[in-house]
């Protein structure tokens, strides 16, 4: 197995990315055969029934994710049928390359500071809500990296992968056969649209030193200065304490596609509301929420083909424009201006 082969191909301009806006994307991570095979050993693993069914905590219960099975590598029993994926997770290159263009982030090594589980979607409508990888302590994941396995995948199959940088465009994600995607575990909310078609993945995550008291507390301090803090936050995992009711509409509508009819769905709608009047209601937190909720917008960026380096920087280069240019209307003289909230809807499919 050559997969050490593939860590050469993240760059100093890669990690340049992961520091300004928390996410890259390389698309011929995997060499070819190498995926045919993966692909092929969790399909088999899955028919022999190795994978389960995804469970997930929210509040003291734990619910099922309709359509969404996984192995964890961790599990032993997995290890032999699972063997090539067992092999990523003793890997230590991915990581090592990583620190080297970026030392401080100071990722740990060893198996135990690794998780890896291997997805099957069902495609009947599998979806996750959004949420982060690591939504604050006991957890120490640092980076995430999917690697998609779907030589098939057509536009209409569903199933992409959206990122949402806070306060910033979506960027949807086709799960395209080698296709890699890093991101920031603390950083970075994401969600999956419901697929039509089996879809397979797998996810390495990287443990590091995360939620410093910085990361995880939102100050008055941060509240005084608002238009530094909205910049600040852009860049900071303590955005996810206001995540919520700034995305509250982005939750809900994921909850509802991944869930809706599910047992725990109306507990979790209604924990997230809550939540989200809460916040709301608080005398500080509440003028705050609502000034970051006049900077969001709706417009997208959509990450369909793979990518030549040149295309993928002008869509780039485009939605930083798009963002700029609502910041101008947004901030004017320092003060929301809450009739001019930005609300743009077009997508770039083609250039
Ligand atoms: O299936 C995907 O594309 C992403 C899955 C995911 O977000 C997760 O497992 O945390
Ligand atoms: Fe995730």
């Amino acid at each position: 197995m050559d997969w050490a082969a593939s860590s050469p191909l993240v760059d100093e301009d890669h990690v340049q990315q992961l520091k300004e806006q928390g996410w890259f994307i390389i698309d011929d991570f995997l060499p070819e055969e190498l995926a045919v095979s993966l692909r092929a050993e969790a399909k088999q693993a899955y028919e022999d029934g190795k994978f389960s069914q995804h469970r997930f905590q929210f509040g003291s219960g734990t619910f099922e994710k309709p359509s969404i099975f996984e192995a964890d590598l961790h599990d032993e029993t997995l290890q032999e049928p699972l063997a090539s994926f067992a092999e990523l997770l003793f890997e230590e290159s991915l990581g090592q390359r990583l620190n080297h263009w970026w030392p401080e982030l100071a990722l740990e090594e060893g198996f135990r500071a690794k998780t890896l589980k291997v997805q099957r979607n069902g495609g009947q409508g599998g979806c996750f809500p959004c949420h982060y990888d690591n939504s604050g302590p006991p957890s120490k994941r640092s980076i995430t990296c999917l690697v998609y396995l779907n030589p098939d995948w057509t536009d209409g199959d569903g199933g992409e992968l959206v990122l949402h940088p806070f306060l910033e465009p979506d960027i949807i994600i086709a799960p395209l056969m080698r296709r890699a995607v890093f991101f920031r575990s603390d950083l970075i909310l994401h969600s999956v649209r419901p697929s039509s078609a089996e879809r397979f993945c797998f996810t390495l995550w990287l443990d590091g030193p995360t939620n410093s008291r910085e990361d995880v507390n939102l100050t008055a301090k941060l509240l005084r200065s608002e238009l530094e803090t909205v910049d600040f936050l852009k860049r900071s995992p303590v955005q996810r304490s206001v995540s919520r009711a700034v995305n509250s509409e982005l939750y809900e509508e994921s909850l509802l596609a991944c869930m809706s009819g599910m047992p725990g769905c109306d507990e979790m709608l209604q924990g997230h509301r809550q939540h989200v009047t809460q916040q709301l209601a608080h005398p500080q937190l509440g003028p705050f929420v609502e000034f970051l909720r006049s900077f969001t917008c709706s417009e997208t960026v959509r990450l369909c083909e793979p990518l030549t380096a040149d295309v993928f920087r002008r869509k780039q280069d485009w939605a930083r424009r798009r963002v700029d240019f609502a910041w101008t209307l947004g901030s004017n003289n320092n003060h929301p201006v809450r009739s001019c909230r930005v609300v743009w809807k077009f997508w770039i499919d083609d250039d």
